[in-house]
């Protein structure tokens, strides 16, 4: 049997991490949303147990490093599954972007497998199963909107934000998450204002939900790649409302409201940068597979 797979990208809409944890994690405070812009992740049962990795990006890798190959052998051994999988991952998520690409592919996977091997587990157990493969892999278990604390892996469902078009532009350095955490120092720093968020997509107020934006991680990673800057300077230029840096970096993502000034942004940007996207956000949750 096959089954296909969406696996959505996520932006931090605002990112403020609090202190850093004996267990050397960090806890944080986010605000995390899906976005239209998806991986395709195909599931084929193979009859000799084995997992594989297929895919045509050379960021991608084929083994037990990939998030997705970890989601399927923790479901394997969890439950003693038998039957292998095939796992294509057809790439369009940024790789190492701050898009939790490789979390999203994880969590499609063990909702494809869910389905596939009749497993029967409900998202939450999926998100609790999820937490073991990576901070972010819990949120993209759900998908849609939600407040992430912890060390990201506690999700508690928001809103969908106010209706808006997302512009990303990704240089060409990719960014270590590990790195940026590291290097963050937390002295002196201003932090965005996490409530003022909820409130606003409560609220469904999108001036409130621009004016609230912030990531703390931007003090690490715009001062070692300054391209970061000029990307948020630029889309600031051609129009967009409000520009942050998702997660660790270095993707720049815009929101703006109408699809008059999306052009503006998207072609202004094109010039500047080999990858950029225009998506809408995605208000609901993931479906089960
Ligand atoms: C920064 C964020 C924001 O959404 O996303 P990305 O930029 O990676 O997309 C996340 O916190 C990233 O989550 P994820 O990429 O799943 O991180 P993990 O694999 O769990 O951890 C990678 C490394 O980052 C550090 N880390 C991660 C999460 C956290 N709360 N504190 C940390 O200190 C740890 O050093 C860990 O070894
Ligand atoms: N399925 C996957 N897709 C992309 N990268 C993956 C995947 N599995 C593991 N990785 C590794 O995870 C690292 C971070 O990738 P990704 O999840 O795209 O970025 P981020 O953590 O910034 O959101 C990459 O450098 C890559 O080596």
């Amino acid at each position: 049997m096959k089954l296909m797979v969406k696996a959505p990208a996520k932006i931090n809409l605002a990112l403020d991490v609090l202190h850093k944890r004996p267990d050397g994690f960090h806890e944080v405070e986010m605000i995390m949303t899906t976005i239209d812009l998806a991986d395709r992740i195909e599931l084929t049962e193979r009859k000799d147990g084995e997992i594989r990795i297929l895919s045509q990006n050379r960021f991608v890798p084929d083994d037990q490093r990939n998030l997705a190959y970890q989601a399927a052998k923790l479901l394997k051994d969890e439950f003693n599954v038998r039957t292998g999988v095939a796992i294509g991952i057809d790439k369009v998520i940024p790789v190492a972007a701050g898009l939790a690409g490789g979390s999203s592919d994880a969590a499609a996977t063990l909702r494809g497998l869910n389905e596939l091997w009749n497993l029967g587990l409900s998202l939450d157990e999926l998100a609790v199963l999820g937490a073991r493969i990576g901070s972010d892999v819990s949120f993209c278990v759900y998908g849609g909107t939600a407040l992430a604390t912890g060390r990201g892996e506690i999700i508690q469902e928001l809103p969908a934000p106010p209706n808006c078009w997302v512009i990303l532009a990704k240089p060409t350095i990719g960014v270590s998450t590990a790195d940026v955490y590291r290097n963050l120092r937390l002295d002196g720093i201003k932090h965005p204002n996490i409530q003022a968020m909820v409130n606003s997509i409560k609220e469904q107020s999108y001036e409130n939900v621009c004016a609230n934006m912030g990531n703390v991680l931007e003090t690490v990673t715009l001062p070692m790649h300054p391209e970061v800057q000029q990307i948020k300077e630029q889309m600031i230029r051609f129009g967009a409302d409000a520009v942050l840096m998702s997660g660790s970096g270095p993707t720049v993502f815009g929101l703006v409201q109408y699809e008059s000034r999306l052009q503006r942004v998207y072609n202004g940007l094109r010039g500047f940068c080999d990858q950029v996207f225009a998506v809408r956000l995605v208000g609901e949750r993931n479906p089960i597979a």
